[in-house]
């Protein structure tokens, strides 16, 4: 009968996102639809216009149609006592009726290829699923900590120094304008942070009421040390539920961070001091977050463990050279990377402690220990032990202790962590 006969569709095409407007304004449609979200309409195109790199959006078309989508931002992550260029992997979708046909695993080898031509030595990613993206060679970097607690019961222990500065609740603006030069200053510290471009604080900081869908509007608080400089910032929602007798708001903390523990203290206390506030939550915070330590009662303060960021090794030399050593190592690792040829084999790494590696490729020689190049992208930021992985069967030690050294070298004082969503 005419018009209930519909030809099959043609294959998929792998589709570099070209300079025409209509053709990047569907590939984020398609993004978003991807997602399962309900806001089609792309009313924030001018902001979005700038924050992607439509050189680097690409993803399969079938009739001009987008049926899968991949893209990355150019960032730069801090790593342990340095910085890497990334690739910051994002909005991968395939769409319900495309899936499970490998177009995801031809966007990852695409993708993969474009990273090392641009020499971008590793690439970053938050998994919608954790069980993705380990196929492709990428392993779960930075753990991060859930907490939530009543705030009553976190009161400081008489240890805690919470500064000698005051806080303030800015607006957006001020927030704004103070902000980026403070991160900026701590971000070498953190490993597993990005830097921020101003594009990124603008998208960060957006909070349209028409997004929000029926979470409170973000608030905004600065510490400034006794001396008047700025030492610390936080982000926090506040959820009201009082009906003239019972009081059970809660306080959700967006982002905080500060230059030392009493600034860091003063913010939490006034965090937690809110009045007809009852609970706390933060979604992620760093493993090793200081604010446990500082309460009278560590056990009031729910922890739940989860993943953040996953690193992918996409030049092993020049990423295993982007970082510096906690203890000296010298050993020979042999490394399997089924998408990278380039990254497959026998290497030697050299570095002093508190010192870059020096890492080049040998030939005719027993390796020491081996492994998945997945692997080394976990232990990359020093978020995740190497013995860990060798008790899980992951890594095979042929030279004993070789996994231990290692484990210590790439460990590192400071906790990964990842505030920044992309
Ligand atoms: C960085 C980010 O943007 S994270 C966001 C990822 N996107 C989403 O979660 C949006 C919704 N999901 C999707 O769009 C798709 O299901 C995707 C992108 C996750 C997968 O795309 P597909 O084209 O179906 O993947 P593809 O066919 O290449 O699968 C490759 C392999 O991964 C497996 N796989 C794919 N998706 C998943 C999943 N969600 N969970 C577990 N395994 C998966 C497949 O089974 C296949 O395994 P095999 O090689 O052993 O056969």
């Amino acid at each position: 009968m005419a018009g209930t006969h519909r030809p099959r569709p043609p294959m998929p095409t792998l589709t570099e996102a070209g300079p025409d407007e209509q053709q990047r304004q569907d590939f984020l449609r398609a993004v978003i639809r991807g997602f399962h979200s309900d806001n089609l309409s792309l009313d924030r195109w001018d902001l979005d216009r700038r924050l992607f790199e439509f050189d680097r959006c690409f993803g399969f078309t079938v009739d001009g149609r987008w049926v899968a989508t991949c893209a990355a931002y150019t960032r730069q992550l801090t790593t342990p006592g340095g910085s890497v260029p990334i690739g910051a992997v994002t909005t991968v979708t395939v769409a319900p009726t495309h899936r499970r046909r490998g177009l995801l695993t031809a966007m990852m080898r695409h993708q993969l290829a474009d990273l090392h031509r641009r020499q971008e030595p590793v690439a970053l990613l938050w998994a919608s699923e954790s069980s993705i993206y380990g196929r492709f060679g990428y392993g779960s970097a930075v753990p991060r900590l859930l907490v939530s607690g009543q705030t009553r019961d976190l009161e400081f222990g008489p240890w805690a120094e919470v500064g000698d500065g005051w806080v303030e609740e800015v607006t957006k603006e001020e927030f704004a304008a103070a902000t980026p030069t403070l991160h900026a200053r701590l971000l070498p510290d953190r490993p597993g942070a990005l830097d921020r471009p101003a594009v990124f604080w603008e998208r960060d900081l957006l909070d349209r009421p028409e997004d929000r869908h029926g979470s409170p509007a973000v608030r905004y608080a600065l510490y400034s040390a006794a001396s008047g400089e700025l030492a610390g910032y936080a982000r926090f929602k506040v959820c009201s539920d009082w009906n003239g007798e019972q009081v059970a708001g809660e306080v959700e903390v967006v982002e905080i961070d500060a230059v030392d523990t009493p600034a860091r203290a003063a913010l939490w206390r006034f965090l937690l001091d809110l009045d007809l506030i009852r609970r706390l939550k933060v979604s992620s915070v760093a493993v090793d977050e200081p604010l446990r330590h500082l309460l009278a009662d560590p056990r009031a303060l729910d922890m739940v463990f989860s993943d953040s960021v996953y690193v992918r090794i996409v030049d092993l030399p020049r990423a295993l050279q982007s970082r510096r050593y906690s203890t000296a190592l010298d050993l020979v690792i042999e490394v399997s990377d089924q998408l990278l040829e380039h990254n497959q084999g026998v290497f030697r790494i050299v570095a002093e402690a508190g010192s870059p590696a020096q890492v080049t490729r040998v030939e005719n020689r027993q390796p020491d220990l081996r492994l998945g190049i997945r692997e080394l992208g976990a232990i990359y930021l020093g978020g995740v032990s190497l013995a860990a992985l060798h008790r899980a069967g992951l890594v095979t030690e042929h030279t004993p202790g070789s996994v231990a050294e290692m484990a210590l070298a790439f460990d590192w004082p400071i906790k990964p962590y990842c505030p920044d969503n992309f």
